[in-house]
């Protein structure tokens, strides 16, 4: 179960993930924002990073207009490590090294074509479960 979040910045973005988790068949719950009207990211934020944190969700992909707010707040649960990508390399790279579980991008950077090959790399990257990658998320922990 992947959880979503974004704010009116990344709404139109999501509009676009949520068809490609459709056509995919990947199951998914929406914690919103349902529009383009103005409010807050710090909210989404941090209702996707609770369900993944607290194991309700497996993963979770938060948008803004830019991903940087969203992945801050995000960060701040702990348990937490959400990576903002802009390319495919670090959306895969950081499924390897870091085990990230929520995946954020910015929709006023990142066009929907790369943004849909990077949900797709996130989601079907494995955890390379190397030592050393778990011995740093270790220390992130600590
Ligand atoms: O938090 C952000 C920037 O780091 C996001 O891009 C927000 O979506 C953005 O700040 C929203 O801006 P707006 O002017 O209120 O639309």
């Amino acid at each position: 179960m992947i959880a979503l979040g974004c704010d009116h910045g990344g709404y139109p973005l999501m509009k676009e993930v949520i068809a490609y988790l459709d056509a995919q068949k990947i199951p998914y719950e929406n914690f919103g924002t349902y529009s383009e009207e103005s409010v807050d990211y710090p909210v989404y934020a941090k209702k996707v990073a609770h369900a993944v944190a607290e194991g309700k969700c497996d993963k979770g992909i938060l948008i803004c207009g830019t991903g940087i707010g969203i992945s801050i707040a995000a960060n701040k649960v702990k348990g937490i490590r959400a990576a903002l990508c802009g390319d495919v390399f670090s959306a895969k790279a950081t499924r390897e090294h870091n085990d990230a579980n929520i995946l954020a991008m910015g929709a006023r950077v990142t066009g929907p074509g790369l943004a849909l090959e990077i949900v797709k790399a996130f989601l079907e990257t494995p955890f390379s479960n190397d030592e050393r990658h778990i011995r740093r998320i270790r220390q992130i922990e600590d």
